[in-house]
This record gives structure tokens, sequence and C-alpha cells, in this order.
């Protein structure tokens, strides 16, 4: 390989590697509907014909039940005869595994997400690995699907839900939990509704039917699928067939269904059925000769071509228009296809390439898509029925046509551009808002992109071009599919190059970095359900680390600090332990007198102070992502901390919090805290469990599983009692409570315990942050003027440290010695101060 492809590749081995996970992505359909509905019915339609692979989230539910040593199992029982839709982290990771061990490519996901929990979990840990496509909806009346349902029990279906009793609940939660769902994606226009109060013949005609619209949207998204019907008529469904078979035809080549009374055989020398067969190249093609031997296929479809036919006609080459316009692509699309479709002027006629064929040659059965691109002649000998056809030569492909298109849908050069080199375009690397950054060059059609950096490239920086049938995606920073990118909408997004995550230039640490903090400080690694919300190259733990460049990352529960130079050198701040959290006017090694983010703390009664100072000038990133994330975690603390007696509840329904979901609320549970106890509601969540008195509801505790050290079933004065243990840092409570009858309390513990034990592995601590990467450098005042100064002396850090710090008649440097308290070795402490005063800030 010559060195410079190896340097390139090795330079954009991350875009390489997006774009390829970006191609791979699986696609998915969900199908929703009332239980009865008809969508197993029809999914096993669709799977028949468009070989999709179907997972029916209520089937691998009911598969993972019936294994015998499933923690979940007895969980989903009780859940599934109560309607009630289990908890997503069980369903969400039987479907991802259902999806990884198929290794199939296109899914229809049966009854999910069929509430909000599910579509959280979804979004959370899925959503961004596939292509939702859309969402299959089948709509039916409820008497249609509870008779379809009583119906599938008496023959025997075996479900325990399929009973009036269970039907009423799924209904109640359809209404309530899965009808919001549809809703949500009817809003984001994804929803193709079929209605399923007709047989399912008739109900899978009209799932062909949206099947079909989205294959012209997917043909056309810039017309939004419109297309003259004459060139999708039903013929085109056989396209279908073909793509189930690797066959993929570009636009403009129209399939046409012969009528028999209008072409029949005799008159048109047209046979009614023709046989094509499966060429190697998984193309069909006219077999030649008299089919002995082939496996063919009868077809009633004849191609037909736009009018100019011929038999390869060349590339359209994608011309930039001389002022390129960021839509002008759209323009120039637009065109070439009204020119395709325009001229058709639905004679046989067209069928016939002008130049190339005697004009008595009926018809050549040569399927386009993949034919268009072959690297050699290849003489195909067309025979009809005893009609024989000349042989046609196919011209020699001249060599720039050798890539096989076939594959990519649309028409190459028109759907999306073909660039064989980076031509010279308006873009400057002036204009652009970070430097170093990459810029999709809409001129281009987005095939082209550029690398700015720091001006050695010249003015339009360092120019890449995807390879055809791929543009750039500025919002993935990777060449992707053309028909998933919006090109003329590049521009706005190309601030995305500020944000650090996104933008892959600036450095991310390496998986060896990070581990590095390992061995030195196992509070480095990030704890179960800890995600990282932002993180900052080139700042100094001024107070700590004076003129070293560090990162800080923040999570949602803590900000962490260290050293680039030496990773060992690090610090862990939970925001449990943050006082305030403001800005100060500091000295700094590196930047001199600045700004800084300042962080008081406590813990075991001590206050500690933090400073941080942002390197780069007039960059206000660390203070707004760390006080945006720390008024989060103060405003979720529902999620994580023990509450009693809160204004949790308000007129007996319980305050959700925004990630909440309701499992089961069991009314006249006996709180046997005082000694004659008390009735009350009990509510089981996906965060937490909450009880409340009847007679008095601020009478309440709210425990977090997170704070649940143990939950078991015990005897007690009482008589059985369901025992709830909170844990040590919460206080270590003993809650007892008594349900009526027995059965009532073992499920409830039963659903507790699983519940608990799927949340300790999966905590929500409900710390939601978004983070605005356009607003990223602006200072948020407001942020800033939210948080309270503690009063402290005037002047820049704290007097003692001042002190220290000015060590006037310094001749030489303390020697080092090992700090037991920070596990560091530190210089040692100049006499008269100790370690802890210098921290201090405030006396404790
Ligand atoms: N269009 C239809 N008309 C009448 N019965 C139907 C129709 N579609 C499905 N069924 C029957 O109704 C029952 C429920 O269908 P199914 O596909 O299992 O629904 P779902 O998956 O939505 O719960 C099955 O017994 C099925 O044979
Ligand atoms: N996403 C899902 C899907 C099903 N389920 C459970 O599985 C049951 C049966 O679902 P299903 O999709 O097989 O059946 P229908 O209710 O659609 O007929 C539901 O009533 C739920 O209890 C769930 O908890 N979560």
């Amino acid at each position: 390989m010559p060195e410079i492809l190896i340097i390139i590749i090795h330079r954009f081995k991350y875009l390489i590697a997006v774009g390829l996970l970006n191609m791979a992505k699986p696609k998915v359909i969900f199908v929703l509907g009332a239980p009865g509905a008809g969508k197993g019915t029809q999914c096993q339609k669709i799977v028949d014909r468009f070989g999709y692979m179907h997972l029916s989230a209520g089937d691998l539910l009911r598969e993972e039940r019936a294994k015998p040593d499933s923690q979940y199992g007895e969980l989903i029982e009780s859940y599934i005869q109560e309607g009630k839709i289990v908890p997503v982290e069980i369903t969400c990771s039987l479907l991802e595994s259902a999806m990884k061990k198929s290794g199939k490519e296109k899914f229809l996901i049966d009854g999910f997400p069929r509430n909000q929990n599910n579509l959280e979990g979804w979004n959370k840990a899925v959503a961004q690995n596939v292509n939702l496509l859309f969402v299959l909806f089948f709509e039916c009346p409820r008497e249609a699907c509870v008779e379809r349902c009583l119906g599938r029990g008496a023959a025997g279906s075996g479900r325990s839900d399929d009973n009036m009793q269970s039907l009423q609940k799924r209904f109640n939660t359809y209404i309530t939990e899965t009808q919001p769902i549809i809703k949500y994606y009817e809003e984001r226009n994804l929803v193709r509704t079929i209605d399923a109060n007709t047989s399912p013949d008739e109900v899978f005609e009209e799932v062909k039917k949206q099947k079909r619209q989205l294959f012209r949207e997917h043909l056309l998204p810039q017309q939004g699928g419109k297309i003259p019907d004459s060139a999708l008529d039903p013929s085109r469904l056989i396209l279908n067939k073909f793509s189930q078979n690797g066959l993929y035809s570009p636009d403009g080549y129209h399939l046409e269904q012969r009528h028999p009374d209008s072409h029949h055989a005799p008159k048109q020398h047209f046979p009614n059925t023709v046989k094509v067969h499966p060429y190697q190249d998984n193309r069909y093609v006219a077999p030649p000769g008299r089919y002995s031997g082939l496996q063919t296929l009868d077809t009633t479809y004849l191609i037909r071509d736009p009018v100019n036919y011929v038999l390869f006609p060349p590339i359209r080459h994608y011309t930039p228009l001389p002022f390129f316009p960021q839509s002008s692509l759209k323009i120039l699309r637009h065109f070439k296809y009204s020119k395709v479709n325009n001229n058709h002027d639905g004679s046989w006629n067209d069928i016939l390439p002008p130049n190339e064929f005697p004009a008595k040659i009926v018809a050549v059965f040569i399927f386009v898509a993949a034919g268009l691109f072959l690297a050699d002649s290849v003489a195909i000998v067309p025979q009809y029925g005893g009609y024989a056809v000349a042989p046609v030569k196919l011209r020699q492909a001249q060599k720039e046509q050798q890539q096989d298109f076939s594959k990519i849908p649309g028409v190459p050069g028109v759907d999306y551009p073909l660039f064989h080199s980076v031509p010279p375009t308006s873009f400057s690397c002036k204009h652009v808002p970070a430097l170093p950054g990459i810029y999709a060059n809409v001129e281009t059609g987005c095939q082209a992109y550029h690398v700015c950096h720091d001006g050695r490239e010249g003015e339009q920086g360092a120019s890449f071009l995807c390879t055809n049938g791929t543009v750039f995606n500025q919002a993935e920073f990777a060449c992707d599919w053309w028909y998933n990118v919006n090109c003329h909408e590049a521009p706005n997004l190309f601030r995305l190059n500020l944000d650090p995550l996104k933008n892959p230039y600036v450095p991310k640490p390496k998986p060896e970095e990070l581990a590095k903090f390992v061995p030195v400080n196992k509070e480095m690694r990030l704890k179960i359900g800890e995600k990282i919300i932002d993180r900052l190259e080139n700042i100094e733990d001024t107070k700590g680390n004076g003129g070293d460049r560090g990162r800080l990352i923040v999570t949602n529960i803590r900000v962490l600090w260290h050293s680039v130079a030496s990773p060992r050198v690090n610090l862990s701040i939970g925001f449990n332990c943050v006082v305030t959290i403001s800005t100060k006017v500091v000295n700094s090694k590196l930047r001199g007198t600045t700004q800084a983010l300042h962080i008081l703390t406590t813990s075991n009664g001590t206050r500690f102070e933090f400073i941080f100072t942002n390197l780069v000038p007039g960059s206000m990133r660390h203070f707004t992502s760390v006080m945006g994330v720390h008024k989060a975690y103060i405003s979720s603390k529902l999620y994580r901390e023990l509450k009693l007696r809160g204004a949790v509840i308000h007129n007996k329904q319980l305050k959700i919090l925004p990630l909440e979901q309701v499992f089961s609320t069991l009314h006249g549970v006996w709180n046997l805290s005082s000694d004659q106890g008390s009735l009350g509601t009990f509510i089981v969540t996906n965060v937490r469990l909450v009880w409340f008195a009847d007679m008095n509801e601020g009478f309440n505790i709210s425990l977090p599983y997170l704070q649940i050290s143990s939950i078991r079933v015990r005897d007690s004065k009482f008589g059985t009692a369901l025992v709830v243990t909170s844990s040590d840092t919460s206080g270590s409570y003993i809650l007892g409570f008594r349900v009526d009858p027995e059965e009532k309390l073992r499920n409830l513990y039963k659903e507790l315990s699983s519940l608990h034990s799927v949340y300790k592995g999966n905590p929500i601590f409900g710390v939601e942050y978004k983070w605005c990467s356009n607003k990223n450098e602006e200072p948020n005042e407001k942020l800033v003027e939210d948080v309270v100064e503690i009063e402290e002396p005037k002047g820049e850090m704290s007097n003692t440290l001042a002190a220290y710090l000015a060590d006037e008649g310094h001749a030489k440097d303390r020697p080092p010695v090992y700090s037991a308290d920070l596990g560091l070795a530190i210089e040692s402490v100049k006499e008269g101060f100790t370690l802890q005063k210098l921290w201090e800030v405030l006396p404790s």
C-alpha cells in the first residue's frame, strides 16, 4: 500500500470506523397496536414477503419466563397476567441479544416500545445503534380485538393472558400507556397507520401499500416520496421481490406489467409470462437459450427505461452549478427527475434502445441495475418461448464505471454526486467556527469535506472525498449513505466542531490512560450507572496542582480531574459533597489573573475548596457544564436518597419524577413502624418504593432501590411482614409492611426483589443534563447568579494558602514525602502549616 494511503487511513481511521458503523446500522420497524390487532399475524406475512426478522417483545418475555433458571421469570409472569409492562431493562436486553444473535439487518420489533419506560430505555441504550424506519400501527376496534384474543385463547394459544380478566387490564394499559407512545411517534411523522379491522389478507394489502410508499420515499426523499403514480404502479412491487435477492434498481427505470388484452402474445410477439433466472451477480436476467437446466422465475413484468435510453448509459456526472447555493442540489435533482419521468410517452417503443437494436427486437430483459456497470462485456441471447432475439453485445464498460453501483439505492450522479477529485469551490477555512475541525462542502453535495487545521494546507484545508454513494454527514462527522444526509443542513451543524466529544481532532482520553487511574485510586473508575456528560481538556487544578495541565471530566454524579502529564495525580469530587459552586478571580500559574471555577465541598465536617481554571482563553464551558450538572443533581435527589415525610404525594397521587414509571399501586398496606401500625398505600416504581398513610399523606416514605440493602418476608408480632432495610448511608432503617392476604404480600415481595436486583445493576441516578453545544462558549449568567457565594475573607485565595505560597526567602525545594491522607507524594509541608489548614477554607 502506498505510504500516503497508509497515512490517510491511519489519520482517518476514526472517520472510517464511524462511517462503516453507520452503514452497518440495522434497520428497525416497530409494530404497535392493541392486543389482538393482528400484529403477529401481519409480521409473519411481512417476514415471508419482505424477509425481515420478526422479534416479538411479548414472545421474548414468554420465552424468558419459561426458562427454569431465569431470575425474572416470576416477575414477568405476574406482569403479563396483570397486563402490565415489564421493566425496559429486561425487555431491551432480550431484544438486543436476539438482534445480535440473529446476525440479520432488518427487524420488525413487535409490541415495543409500549410505554414511556420502554421508550426511554430504548432511546438510551439502543436507538443510536439502529436505523428506525417507521412505526407500523395496526388500528383495530376493541371489540374485534377482544374477540380475536378470546378466539386465540380458545384455539389453544396457551397464553395466560388471553382471558377476559387479563384482557381488560391489557386494554387499560394499551390506552393509558401505549397510545401516548404512538402519539409520540406520530408527532415525529414516523407512524404508518393500517386499518386492521378487515381480513388478514386485506390488512396485508394495506401493509404492502405502505411498504411501497416507503420505497418511494426512500428513492425520492427530496420529493417526500411523491412521484407520478405511473412510475410506481403495482409492478413496482416486483422490485421488492428482487431486492430480497440483492437486486436494486435505480429509479428512472420502470417496470411495467403488460396487460394480456392489449399485449397478448400473438399480436405483440410477446409471451405473457417471461422467464428470468438469477444471474451469478444476483441480478435477474433473461436466460440465454431455452432455459434448459436453469432455475427460472416467471415474471410478467417488463423493464421500461427512460427515453434516450442506451443500453449502458454513461454515468451522469455530477456537475456543480456555477453558483451553487445550499439548496441547488435539490433543484438539480428535481430537474433530472422531471426529465426522466415526463418524457415517457408510454409507448412500447420506449423500451427499445433507439440506436443499438433492430426495430423488430421486441424486448430486452436485462435488469439494468447491476448490469449497467458490468466490468467485462457479456453476451446475452434472450429467447422467449421461441421468439429468438438477436445477440446483444454489451458495450465494454468504461474504466470509471467499474464500481458496482447496484447496491446503492438511487441514481448515480442524480441522487448522489460522483466526483473523482475535490473540485475548486468557494469553501474557505477562514469562515469556520472551530479549528481544527471537519466541514462538509455543500457545493459538492457534501461528497467533499475539508479538514481545517493550522492553514498549512491552504485556504480549503485538507480536502477529501467520500466514496461514491456516500456523502459527509456533518452531524456524525463521518461519510454516510447519501439518503441519510441532508446536505444543505450541514452549515448549521458546523458548530458541532466546538463539541470536543464530536470533533475527532480533540484528543479523547485513551482507555489505557483511564486505566492508569485504577491501581492508584479505584475511585477514578466509572461506577455502574455513571455517565460522562462532559470532558474538558486544558483545565488547571489551580489550588492543588497549579501549573499542571489537566482534564476535567463531568459525570452525572461527580467531577473528576487528572493531570495529563501524570494521570496518577487526580481527584474526584462527588456532587453529594458539594456545598456551592461559583466563580472566583484567581491567579493561575498558567493563565495569570482570571475567573476560575470554585467548588466548595464538605466531607466529614471539614470543608475543602477546589479551583479549576480553564486554560483556553474565553472558554466558559467548565462553568456551564459543572454548574448545570450540579443543578440537575440537586434537583433529582429523590432518585437517590431516602426521604421521610417529603412533599412526594399530592391529593393521594404520587408526584412522578421525569424518568419514573409506576409499576404497581397497592391499597390497604399497613406500615408497622408504630405500635398500632398505620394503613396506607404502597407504590412500586422503577426508581423507588413509596408508602403514604391514608389519613395523612404527609406521613410518607420514599425509598430508592439505590438505598435498599435488603428485602425479606419475616414473621413479626403483626403476622407475616415485608421487611425492607435501608442502606447504612441512609440510616439503616428497618421498615415493616403488612398486606392481606398473605399471597398479595408474597407477590409484592417478589416484585420488589426482582426490581431491586434489576435497578441495583442499572441504577437510575436521575441526573439529566442536556449539554447545548451551540451555547457552550457563552457564559451562562443566570447559572452563575443562581449560585450563592459563601462569605469568606476578601482576597483571591485563603489567607493561609496565600501566606504559604508567599514563601519569602525560598532557598531550596523541600524534599518530597508520602502523604497517607492524599495517597500521593507531596512536598513536605512548611513548618507552622498543616495540610488540613492549607485546604481548609472556613474554620471547621
Ligand atoms: N385481520 C384479522 N381478522 C381476523 N382475525 C385475525 C386477524 N388478524 C389476526 N387474527 C387472529 O386474531 C388473533 C390475534 O392475532 P395476533 O396476530 O396474535 O395479534 P397480536 O399479535 O396483535 O396480539 C389470532 O388468533 C389471529 O389468528
Ligand atoms: N414491550 C413489551 C411487550 C409485551 N409485554 C408483556 O407481554 C404481554 C403480551 O404482549 P404481546 O405483545 O405478546 O401480546 P398482545 O398484548 O399484543 O396480544 C403484555 O401484555 C405485557 O405484559 C411487556 O411487558 N413489554
